[in-house]
């Protein structure tokens, strides 16, 4: 069999195997149309046609696949998904020449990941600016330019834009974009192979380098020494360096005093966590970069409230709700985006509990808790009721027939139905609008 057909039958086996236990729209969405691209070193490159897909596989079929890689071949195989288009841009997006087998594959620069697709906000503005100042005058002031903040917050894309404006500038610009684990494995691989000489000009005859995730140089002595005197090149030549880390790299634990000493030449600048406005912004350009439409402005603030730190998952949820509604055939309201999302991002009000929100929704009201969870149809405990299960549902993370079972054992078609008419009213009642504000200042010290 040749090494092609076998990677097409085994993935062939794998999809097969998905189809004994996902059946009917997820399979035909999400599994069907991801291919297999190549299977080297024990890893398994899946190719998915959107981010969607990607976020779909990475989060809830990456364990059943390893399972399944395992069954078929006997060996432990990690599975590294790739969008489609980043697979076809890999060959055109760098133009580093002197690859040789002995280096890992050349780390594709994210055509995406440009400043026009980045959002600003206070919490990203001075790396905006200092990294597009960088990318227009590569050697210059800032050099190095080193991004630090929490995971998931833009590093990797301010890096790869100041990578990409000096493409557009110069597309014969020698740019070369690893990680620092690339680096260090690059490095072994040299030595193992006795390739010192090619790596150190695949590293140092470069226009600019970026290297991501700089922390994971620490205690590796030899590596940061090589990588030292590679900084010292490029930055005598005037080309430009852009570093990530994930803190301050003075306080990064034992990474040499020389080092850090480079790496704040230049400028150091810190990404901190996006306010809410630049969440909804960075969620509003998400929905129209993939085209996803219609989602109304309330689902969006839900999202960027229960998911305050991390972009990268802020993007995910955004993906996890479209695709929930697909499946379920059904609008992108905020009851199924709390139903897609349940059990992710940190709720602002996790303590909360239904009985809290009945117990204050009757206070509120002047009626009382048993009035909430009964039976009686009278407009001036139906409409509180409602309220109630509304509140319960975007506060709480707990499940429609679970908030139904706490409401006198309605049946969640119920409470679906309260949400909806609650949402609906929302949009034109001023006062049931200053009321749910008024709750839920109460309810969410
Ligand atoms: N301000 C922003 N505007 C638009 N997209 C953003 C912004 N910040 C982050 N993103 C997006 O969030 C995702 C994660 O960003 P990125 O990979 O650059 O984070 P990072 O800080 O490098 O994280 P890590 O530490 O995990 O490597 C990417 O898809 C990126 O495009």
């Amino acid at each position: 069999m040749t090494e092609l057909s076998s990677l097409e039958s085994l993935w062939e086996a794998v999809q097969n195997t998905f189809k004994q236990t996902i059946t009917g729209p997820t399979y035909e969405n999400v599994v069907a149309p991801a291919k297999a691209d190549s299977l080297s070193n024990h890893q398994l490159t899946v190719v998915v046609p959107t981010e969607y897909h990607l976020d779909w596989w990475q989060r809830s079929l990456n364990t059943q696949l390893k399972h399944i890689l395992r069954e078929q071949t006997g060996q432990d195989i990690e599975p590294r998904y790739v969008l489609t288009k980043n697979l076809i841009n890999k060959s055109t997006t760098t133009s580093t020449t002197a690859a040789t087998p002995t280096f890992q594959e050349q780390t594709p620069l994210n055509p995406e990941y440009t400043f026009e697709t980045f959002v600003e906000g206070r919490s990203n503005q001075f790396a905006y600016a200092s990294a597009y100042a960088a990318s227009e005058q590569p050697g210059g002031l800032y050099n190095p330019l080193l991004i630090y903040g929490g995971v998931g917050l833009g590093k990797t894309h301010l890096m790869q834009a100041i990578a990409n404006n000096m493409l557009i500038h110069n597309p014969n610009a020698k740019i070369k974009y690893v990680t620092s684990e690339n680096f260090m494995n690059d490095y072994i691989n040299s030595i193992k192979n006795r390739t010192q000489e090619e790596f150190r000009r695949e590293y140092r005859d470069l226009d600019a380098l970026l290297v991501d995730d700089v922390q994971f140089l620490a205690s590796k002595n030899e590596t940061e020494l090589e990588f030292f005197n590679t900084f010292n090149v490029l930055h005598d030549n005037s080309k430009q360096i852009v570093l990530t880390a994930d803190q301050n790299p003075k306080e990064i634990p034992n990474l040499t005093e020389r080092l850090v000493s480079r790496f704040v030449w230049g400028l150091t600048v810190e990404i901190t966590s996006p306010g809410l406005e630049t969440r909804i912004a960075i969620l509003n350009r998400k929905a129209e970069e993939e085209n996803i439409q219609g989602v109304p402005s309330e689902v969006l603030n839900y999202i960027a409230t229960k998911i305050n730190t991390n972009v990268r998952e802020l993007e995910g949820a955004l993906m996890r709700v479209r695709v929930y509604a697909q499946l379920h055939n059904t609008p992108i309201t905020t009851a199924i985006a709390a139903e897609a999302l349940q059990g992710i991002g940190d709720a602002p009000t996790t303590a909360l509990t239904i009985d809290l929100i009945q117990k204050k929704v009757a206070n509120f009201y002047g009626i009382t808790q048993a009035d909430i969870t009964g039976k009686k149809r009278v407009k001036t405990i139906v409409i509180p009721r409602q309220i109630a299960m509304y509140l319960s549902r975007e506060l709480t993370d707990n499940s429609l027939p679970k908030i139904g079972k706490e409401f006198g054992g309605k049946d969640h078609t119920t409470v679906l139905h309260a949400i909806d008419k609650i949402e609906k009213q929302l949009q034109a009642d001023s006062q049931l609008q200053n009321d749910i504000k008024n709750l839920k200042a109460a309810l969410t010290p």
